[in-house]
């Protein structure tokens, strides 16, 4: 049995305050999240929406409104899941140029770009006039996400001192959240507004484009990266700034140190490959794709067709989309409070209980109820409904944030960049393997899709449980020393640095 470390004894050692400027620059960065959630929830609410069917799907439309059509089967069209998934193939492509830019121009310029892109997108789509537009308009949205999703973690894990790293990390899973129930409202809204609701809900995603994209001119460069691009003055002053007190030589000193050693490295992504860079990698993507087969991205992709699929009306769904919104943005309150309290592997070990039995129970109500063309009887999909909300909490105050955290933190200087975008990518090839595959799996595996989701989470659990180190309150650039080569299984891999 592995023992479950407890690393409460040595905390942060830098002196530092929770400064205004810390926490304001994290919520300014944590935007790029409003503008991730905001797609993610917009995509199934105007996907249900007949007047959007109609105009760029008229097949799905008209099977839709087939009496006799099966209705695990009505939504399976390959290319209304490339609607959904385009943005998360030009993403997988853009975090890769993001980690380059992020490591040779730095944090702020990335998460810049990340708001051009995502305002170029908004109006594509806001005035789609066909479908090609419409994509084109998703995979600037997509490289938006790519140059986002790699920044802002990194640039929060960076300037965040040790003690309150977990908190301010998972404001960026807090804004994803909140993103996605702005966009459920949206859609509840403009479902109402024949024939252009569809219009307003996709050029709603300009407002917190142009959030990030003023605040980014706000935000101060991280000391590391600073450091690291050779700015060692100006990046011992950010460090006075962010940390409030004059007296910051031994974190500097601590960056410096990591900054050498990772200059020394001149391709990361080959270093990523040696024998003591795998517990980080292998952990940190695994992570990543964990997070995804919960199957988190059906509920929040495809939760009004889903609800629809259950035989809710049309504005019941989109509402039914609301609450389970509104559970995840609560739910993620939990994991700011609690990741710095409790640590991340019982977030991670308990979410994953909760989750499996709400899937398990789910989908044994669905396999009884719900034949082909039948709904399910009101009081039980009442039900369903219930069971949905305790598995978005659980995955809220788990394994969505933590599968950006822990990513962020367990990678030393020299493969920080190049490890993230690792994991990063992951997420969003497994994203983009979901929202193309969610329907059409539905459609032949019926209920049985809870079940495929049930086994997923029963892995994912025994592998954090087995696995995972404890790295609360450790400080970034001692994880190796104080995480990595404390574990039962991942020390082996440090016995000799300089094996391949
Ligand atoms: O809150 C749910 C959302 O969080 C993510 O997992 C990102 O961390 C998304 O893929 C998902 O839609």
């Amino acid at each position: 049995m592995p023992p479950i470390m407890d690393f409460d004894k040595k905390d942060d050692e830098f002196p530092a305050k929770l400064t205004g400027q810390v926490v304001i620059c994290s919520i300014i960065a944590a935007f790029g999240g409003l503008m991730f959630g905001y797609d993610i929830g917009i995509s199934g609410g105007v996907t249900s929406m007949d007047d959007f069917l109609e105009k760029f799907f008229p097949k799905v439309y008209v099977r839709k409104h087939r009496a006799k059509e099966d209705n695990y089967c009505k939504y399976d069209n390959q290319m209304l899941q490339l609607f959904t998934s385009s943005l998360y193939l030009a993403a997988i492509v853009c975090c890769f140029f993001a980690s380059k830019c992020c490591k040779r121009f730095g944090r702020k310029i990335t998460i810049q770009l990340a708001s051009l892109f995502f305002f170029i997108g908004v109006i594509l789509n806001a005035a789609a006039m066909n479908l090609p537009m419409l994509i084109i308009g998703r995979l600037c949205l997509g490289a938006g996400v790519g140059f986002g999703n790699q920044a802002v973690p990194l640039f929060i894990s960076e300037i965040a001192p040790a003690k309150y790293r977990g908190g301010l990390n998972i404001l960026f899973q807090m804004l994803i959240t909140i993103g996605i129930l702005c966009a459920n409202i949206v859609n509840y809204v403009t479902s109402k507004m024949h024939p252009h609701g569809w219009r307003f809900s996709l050029g709603g995603a300009a407002v917190p484009a142009i959030f990030l994209g003023l605040g980014s001119f706000l935000i101060v460069e991280t000391p590391t990266s600073l450091i690291e691009r050779g700015q060692k003055e100006q990046g011992k002053q950010a460090l006075r700034k962010i940390r409030g007190v004059y007296d910051v030589e031994k974190e500097y000193q601590e960056i410096l140190q990591a900054t050498e050693l990772a200059q020394q490295i001149k391709k990361p992504f080959r270093n990523l490959m040696n024998k003591s860079s795998r517990p980080q990698l292998i952990c940190g993507t695994i992570l990543q794709i964990f997070q995804q087969f919960t199957g988190i991205n059906v509920i929040m992709f495809y939760a009004p067709v889903l609800f629809q699929t259950m035989g809710f009306g049309g504005k019941a769904s989109l509402l039914s989309a609301i609450v389970t919104g509104m559970v995840n943005v609560v739910s993620t309150i939990v994991a700011i409070l609690g990741v710095d309290k409790f640590g991340r592997r019982v977030l991670l070990i308990e979410a994953a209980v909760q989750m499996l039995v709400a899937q398990c129970v789910t989908g044994g109500i669905l396999a009884v109820h719900l034949k082909a063309t039948n709904v399910i009887p009101k009081n039980y999909a009442y039900f369903v409904v219930v069971l949905i909300c305790i598995f978005v909490s659980g995955f809220a105050w788990s394994w969505g944030p933590l599968g950006w955290l822990i990513p962020s933190e367990i990678f030393p200087l020299e493969t920080r960049t190049a490890g993230f975008f690792f994991a990063v990518s992951m997420n969003m090839i497994c994203t983009f393997i979901i929202a193309q595959a969610f329907l059409t799996m539905l459609c032949h595996m019926r209920s049985g899709i809870f079940f495929f989701f049930a086994v997923c989470i029963v892995i994912m659990g025994s592998f954090a449980y087995l696995f995972l180190p404890e790295t609360k309150g450790i400080p970034i650039d001692e994880m190796n020393e104080r995480a990595w080569k404390k574990h039962w299984f991942w020390k082996r891999y440090f016995d000799d640095d300089s094996a391949p």
